[in-house]
């Protein structure tokens, strides 16, 4: 029977409580959307399989709460996650100057060498907008991260920047998978799914089904 996958990895979804985290991966996902703000509470996941470069990568996205009385739950998850999306909304300047706080959490509870890409989410909202593009892009570079504006209402940029991440993600663990193309037989399991599974069972707990 042909593999599922080839490697299983973990991303995570960081920023202020309301700049669209939950609906970017329902985006992803699901390619579904709700307008309305349903706050999630501690940690929630999805999972979706993509195929990069010929590699079959079964990605698990971890979707956390926002809100600040969360946060001692939400930073347990930093530790193994390959991956982090830093999310603000260009419609608010507090949730872009608050970045500099999740850039710093992101430093002390994930592994050296996790991943990075700065997302700008809500780019339908021109009139509304008070972060420039060009902001976003010079914080981004500032952390030696790529950067996205996405809407997650009008589906712009979103593939393109889960598929970014994931690429990230494979070149910086490009030496296990030339083994796991040496050896041919097992997939790579980056995030140690099996075993996380029935932990999280427990942990995760969200107030919101995927249905935005
Ligand atoms: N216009 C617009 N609204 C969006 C977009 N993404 C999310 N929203 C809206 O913003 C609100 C908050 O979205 P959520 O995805 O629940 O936000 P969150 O970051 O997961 O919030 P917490 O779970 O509290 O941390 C909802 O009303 C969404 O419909 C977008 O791209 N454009």
């Amino acid at each position: 029977m042909a593999k599922q996958y080839d490697v299983l990895f973990r991303l995570l979804l960081i920023g202020d409580s309301g700049v669209g985290k939950t609906c970017l991966l329902c985006r992803f996902t699901d390619n579904e959307f709700h307008p309305s703000h349903i706050s999630t509470i501690g940690v929630d996941f999805k999972m979706k399989t993509i195929e990069v470069d010929g590699i079959k990568v079964r990605i698990q996205i971890w979707d956390t709460a926002g809100q600040e009385r969360y946060q001692t739950i939400t930073k347990q998850y930093y530790r193994r996650a390959q991956g982090i999306f830093l999310v603000y909304d260009i419609t608010s300047e507090r949730s872009y100057q608050h970045i500099m706080k999740w850039a710093s959490d992101v430093d002390e509870y994930a592994p050296d060498g996790v991943q990075k890409i700065l997302i700008g989410n809500k780019a339908d909202e021109e009139q509304k907008r008070q972060v420039g593009k060009n902001q976003g892009m010079k914080l981004a570079e500032e952390y030696g991260m790529d950067f996205f504006e996405t809407s997650a209402c009008t589906n712009y940029n979103i593939k393109e920047s889960f598929t970014r991440l994931t690429e990230l993600v494979l070149m910086a663990h490009k030496r296990e998978l030339e083994g796991l193309r040496m050896s041919s037989a097992d997939e790579l399991n980056l995030a140690e799914l099996e075993d996380d599974g029935s932990k999280s069972d427990g942990m995760a707990n969200s107030s919101k089904s995927c249905w935005c």
